[in-house]
This record gives C-alpha cells, structure tokens and sequence, in this order.
C-alpha cells in the first residue's frame, strides 16, 4: 500500500528547441509514469491563434496584451486524451497550422504574456491529481520549474529536427521546414536560453536515437534521480 502519496506532484522539465521531440516524447513518458503532460508551447500557440482569431496584429504588443483578458484557454493534462481549448473552440489541430507556427515568437516575446502564461502553467501543476507531470517548453527548467527535481534538455541536430518536422507536414520540403525552425529558435532565443542546458539540467541529445530509445533514455534520467513505480 502506497501510504507517502505525495500532495505536491514530481515534477519533470524538459526543454529543448523546435522539434526535438518535446511533446512526443514527454507525452509518452508521462504515459509510462503514469504522469500528467503540460505542453506549454501548446499555450503560446493558443494564444496567438486567439490573437489572429481576434483580429489582432501579432505584432502590436500593447494589444497582445489587452487580448489577454478574454483568453480564456484550457489545456488537458492528460496524456491519453490530450486537447486544447480556447472557449468553446477546440484547437488542438488549428494551433499546429505552419501560419501559427510563423507567429507564434511575436506574442511569446511580450514580457506580459509570459508572466501571465508562466501563472497558469504553475497552477496546473499545482492541481495535478497524478502522481507527477511532463511539463515542457523553452523556459521551464530555468524560470517555470527551476527547482523541479528532474529537469533535462532534449536536444537533436537541426537536421534531423527538420526532417521530423517536415514528415508530419504534408508537402512540405524539409529545406523550408528548417527554415522555418532555424528562424524561430532564433527568435526564442533572444528570449530564453533553451540551445544549451543550464547548471544541473541533464541533456538528451536524441540525434542518433529512434523515438523508443528517445523515452527510454528520458526514462532512465527520472530513474535516477528518483525510483520509478508502478
Ligand atoms: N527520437 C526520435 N526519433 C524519431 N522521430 C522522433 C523522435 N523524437 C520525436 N520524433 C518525431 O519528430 C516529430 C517532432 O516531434 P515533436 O514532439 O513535435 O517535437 P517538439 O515538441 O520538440 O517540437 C514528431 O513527429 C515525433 O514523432
Ligand atoms: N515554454 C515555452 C514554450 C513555448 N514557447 C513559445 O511557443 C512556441 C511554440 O512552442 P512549441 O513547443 O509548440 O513548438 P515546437 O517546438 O513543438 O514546434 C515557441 O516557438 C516559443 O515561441 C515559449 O516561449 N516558451
């Protein structure tokens, strides 16, 4: 009988840039764990499709800002089911549009933006009724979660992130798919250091890694510092 259930869930960060497999692989390892999985960047994105759905310029901060207060976004926790919503919209497949994609940076930029999203994102984990959770995104091993006991650094060569990337994009050549990553890690960038771990942050470079080995390996990074159960 498990009688130490924790009240506060184990957290895992992991950050990393464009396509290095964040969501993939963290929604599979919180599968595993039984965990719950926070998809950030789902936020952001979210975010500026509310923006563009509003009629907003991407551009004009002061009214990224304003759109805040009628953003009324949910993000699922649950790796098995997982769906987002802005009102009653789901926008899961929406967010995932390359016009998103292009945009995205714009409204992730504004310092209100992140503390209010930042805001959320600790309130989620605070409500998580599983035993831990995968949170991922750019910033959440140095500025959401620091203190998480479990934070890694998924890396993988542009290259190979390109090619993942355009393979679920139908159409796409992967020369203007990593384009399309280069600039936007380069635009995160300016924002929050995500290209190289920060102190104590263990990293996963999944370059020469299938996806099976890619969970295995975050999986073996949590089994170390804490016991895995069932
Ligand atoms: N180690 C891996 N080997 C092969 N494909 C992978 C690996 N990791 C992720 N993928 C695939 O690459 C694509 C991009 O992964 P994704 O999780 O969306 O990355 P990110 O969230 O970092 O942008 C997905 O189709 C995913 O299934
Ligand atoms: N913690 C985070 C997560 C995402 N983001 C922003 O949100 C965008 C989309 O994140 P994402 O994780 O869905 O992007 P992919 O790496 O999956 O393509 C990024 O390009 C960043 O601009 C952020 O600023 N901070």
């Amino acid at each position: 009988m498990n009688v130490t259930s924790p009240e506060i869930p184990v957290v895992v960060a992991i950050d990393g840039p464009a396509g290095s497999g964040k969501s993939s692989v963290s929604k599979a390892v919180a599968r595993r764990l039984g965990y719950g999985f926070l998809d950030t960047g789902a936020a952001y994105r979210a975010l500026a499709w509310h923006v563009q759905a509003s009629g907003i310029d991407t551009d004009d901060a002061a009214s990224v800002v304003a759109s805040l207060a009628s953003f009324d976004v949910r993000i699922g926790t649950d790796p098995a089911g997982y769906a987002v919503h802005v009102g009653d919209v789901d926008v899961t497949t929406a967010i995932r549009d390359p016009e998103i994609s292009a945009v995205v940076s714009r409204v992730a930029r504004v310092p209100e933006v992140r503390t209010h999203l930042i805001e959320l994102f600790r309130a989620s984990m605070a409500l998580e009724s599983r035993p831990g959770i995968v949170v991922e995104g750019r910033d959440i091993t140095t500025v959401v979660a620091p203190d998480a006991p479990v934070r890694i650094l998924l890396t993988a060569s542009p290259e190979v992130r390109a090619a993942r990337r355009s393979a679920e994009l139908v159409g796409s050549a992967t020369t203007s798919v990593g384009d399309a990553l280069r600039a936007r890690d380069e635009a995160d960038s300016k924002v929050v250091e995500f290209m190289t771990a920060a102190d104590g942050v263990t990293t996963v470079d999944s370059t020469e890694l299938d996806f099976d080995q890619t969970v295995d390996a975050v999986i073996a990074v949590i089994g170390n510092i804490q016991p895995v159960t069932d």
